[in-house]
């Protein structure tokens, strides 16, 4: 499939959600990260610039502070100033049947789950290669695991000790690590097919260093996905 229809596919699922749950009584929208969700904000901009009224935007990372910035129709806010959103739209890498989702792909997920957490609903946008029915099964670079630098290796121990295949992740244009919004590092562990991801979350969030995984288990209730045909496919969680 050619780059020009892979973002044709995630502008038409974006719009799509967008244009249904932000209707003229949202006020107050967590903003995810994410190439995806760069299509949410334009659609997001253009309904607060038609409707003239404000919608408040909670960005999920440093990207989505930069594209809410960028909105001039959109006002950037903050969970102390909007600690209940009406909705929050983010992408994913992977989402299953039960629409639990792998993120953290790009390098963000701890502020994406927590605005997510906060928000009466958690839409996901995303391309039909996102898609699945087993998480673990078509994203094969692991589950995005955000831990404190000092604890690295342990907790890779101790991802080891669960089945997994721990790899650091390493920075692109810089030395070292890469280095999240949040000053940590990410591992990224390889279970294979993750029948169980609210169990494995589990096992995961309570070592010692682990700041927060990218399983985002029983927290997406409608997913869209962008088809290579330019129609959407929504789904609800089963
Ligand atoms: O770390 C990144 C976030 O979790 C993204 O939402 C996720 O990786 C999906 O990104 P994209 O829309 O670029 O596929």
């Amino acid at each position: 499939m050619s780059v020009e229809l892979l973002e044709s596919a995630k502008k038409q699922a974006a719009f799509a959600a967008v244009d249904e749950f932000v209707t003229a009584d949202t006020k107050f929208v967590g903003v995810g990260s994410g190439s995806t969700v760069v299509y949410a904000v334009e659609r997001l901009n253009e309904k607060a610039k038609a409707s003239q009224k404000p919608l408040h935007c909670v960005p999920t990372s440093f990207q989505a502070r930069q594209l809410i910035t960028a909105a001039d129709s959109l006002i950037l806010s903050d969970l102390e100033s909007c600690p209940l959103l009406d909705v929050c739209i983010d992408g994913s890498d992977e989402c299953d049947a039960d629409l639990n989702c792998i993120k953290g792909g790009g390098g963000c997920l701890t502020q994406e789950k927590i605005v997510a957490y906060n928000s009466k609903q958690f839409v996901v946008i995303a391309d039909y290669r996102k898609d699945s029915t087993v998480l673990g099964h078509s994203w094969r670079l692991g589950v995005p695991i955000e831990v404190i630098p000092f604890a690295y290796t342990a907790v890779s121990n101790d991802i080891k000790r669960l089945g997994g295949t721990p790899v650091l992740r390493m920075a692109k244009a810089k030395a070292g690590p890469l280095v999240t919004d949040n000053g940590m590092f990410i591992i990224d562990a390889d279970w294979g097919d993750i029948q169980d991801p609210a169990a494995l979350h589990q096992s995961l969030i309570v070592i010692p260093g682990v700041v927060e995984t990218g399983l985002f288990c029983d927290m997406a209730k409608v997913a869209f996905f962008g088809q290579a045909d330019g129609t959407v496919v929504r789904k609800t969680a089963q």
